[in-house]
């Protein structure tokens, strides 16, 4: 018989991923601890706000085949908590037609046989007469992807950890982690026993990880959330079938530029920069670089004429990047009994059901359904012995 401090596992980080991950133990039986620092919900990290775009159009093959499983677990999940998490709004991808990163994408897709069709620069406007394609771009459109309610998710799957007799305790942060065969937790509020650990403490990941001897490459970047006023309400709106979109490269930016329909904020579209300025996540708000916002406005006040190339509200929030932008799906180097999920580099949302699965796999030793090697923490290892 488990003492009250004893766990099967422990989850550190209560964003999407460890919701999701701390969902999947509980559900195959383990008694699970969700551990998170700040008073749920709470907006200083990388899961919080209200929408996320989820889609298949990647480079690489494995993302859309993860993202197969993913699109079956949002179904389940939705079904379970009986709450709508995903929109289908399709997503507009455009990009110059010679530049290889918007070709890959095409060809992939296609590969794939994921649902698209491909626009043409004479009838673009017919489909989309608010949005201005730049001249000797492509463009195309996902038609399955759509948009993910986030802070609706993280309420739903931590709400069914707990029907499965999950524990969160929220205002309560992780201080030491002792490894061991059974590893001790101490936090503001106590000490934990545990036969694994997940850190999916997503911006904060180093700062648990030295307690453990290792650092990963991680970068915590800030992102102006910049929400755009429509001049005519209901141009870019969810309800009239504006997608979500991404432009790969444009004139204004070699960084993606991404946005999804007017939804959380009647009469604005949210479009971002898939780049920021570095950042200690406990000095977030000190950081004040907008850069970024001079790009969006060149940007809003080329491709979408519909919109005043002001941002009307903006708000922050983390990425946490790795060198290449895959994702640490991993067992730590050192102690096999700790996992860790990280380094989602601002595109690891929609595949929140998929990594609880993977990170569930690994923590109970088992074999996950998935190739591993693009998230293994030894790829750094490869190239900067002294990292780890
Ligand atoms: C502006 C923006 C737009 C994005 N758009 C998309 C998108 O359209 N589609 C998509 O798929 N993805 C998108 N992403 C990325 C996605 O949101 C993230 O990849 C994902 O939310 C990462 O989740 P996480 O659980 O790893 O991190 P987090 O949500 O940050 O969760 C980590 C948690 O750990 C807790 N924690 C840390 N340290 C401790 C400690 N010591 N003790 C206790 N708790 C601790 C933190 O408080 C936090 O709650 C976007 C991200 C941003 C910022
Ligand atoms: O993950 C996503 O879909 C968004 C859009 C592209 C850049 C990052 N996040």
């Amino acid at each position: 018989m488990m003492s009250d401090s004893e766990f099967d596992c422990v989850v550190i980080g209560a964003g999407v991923q460890g919701s999701f991950t701390a969902y999947q133990l509980a559900k195959r039986k383990k008694k699970t601890l969700l551990l998170e620092q700040f008073v749920l919900p709470h907006s200083r990290g990388s899961s919080h706000g209200q929408t996320r775009i989820i889609r298949k159009a990647y480079e690489e093959d494995f993302y859309v085949r993860m993202m197969e499983e993913s699109y079956k677990l949002w179904t389940q999940m939705e079904k379970e908590a009986g709450v709508k998490l995903y929109r289908q709004t399709g997503l507009l991808v455009m990009g110059p037609e010679n530049n290889e990163n918007y070709q890959i994408r095409k060809k992939t897709l296609l590969k794939n046989n994921v649902p698209m069709e491909q626009l043409t620069p004479e009838n673009f406007g017919q489909h989309f007469p608010n949005v201005s394609l730049a001249k000797g771009h492509a463009a195309f459109v996902e038609l399955t992807a759509g948009v993910l309610y986030a802070d609706r998710t993280l309420k739903a799957v931590q709400g069914q950890f707990q029907k499965l007799g999950g524990v969160i305790r929220d205002n309560e942060k992780v201080t030491n982690i002792k490894p061991g065969s059974l590893v001790t937790v101490s936090t503001s509020n106590g000490v934990y026993r545990t036969k694994r650990l997940v850190i999916a403490a997503g911006p904060w990941t180093n700062k648990l990880l030295v307690d453990t001897g290792i650092q990963l490459p991680l970068e915590v970047v800030r992102i102006n959330v910049c929400y755009w006023r429509e001049k005519v309400q209901g141009s870019y709106d969810v309800k009239q079938s504006f997608p979500c979109f991404l432009q790969t490269e444009g004139e204004e930016s070699s960084d993606h530029i991404y946005g999804l329909p007017a939804n959380e904020y009647p009469g604005m579209v949210k479009i971002c920069l898939h780049a920021g300025s570095n950042t200690d996540p406990d000095q977030r708000d000190q950081q004040t670089d907008r850069s970024d916002i001079e790009t969006l406005q060149r940007f809003v006040s080329r491709r979408f004429p519909g919109l005043f190339s002001e941002p009307a509200v903006v708000e922050s929030c983390l990425y946490t990047v790795t060198p290449d932008d895959h994702f640490v799906l991993d067992h730590h180097p050192a102690y096999r009994n700790i996992v860790i999920g990280a380094g989602f580099s601002g595109h690891g949302f929609k595949f929140g059901p998929v990594v609880g699965q993977i990170l569930c796999d690994l923590s109970l030793g088992e074999v996950p359904s998935f190739d591993l090697s693009p998230f293994r923490i030894r790829r750094f290892q490869a190239k900067n012995k002294s990292l780890l």
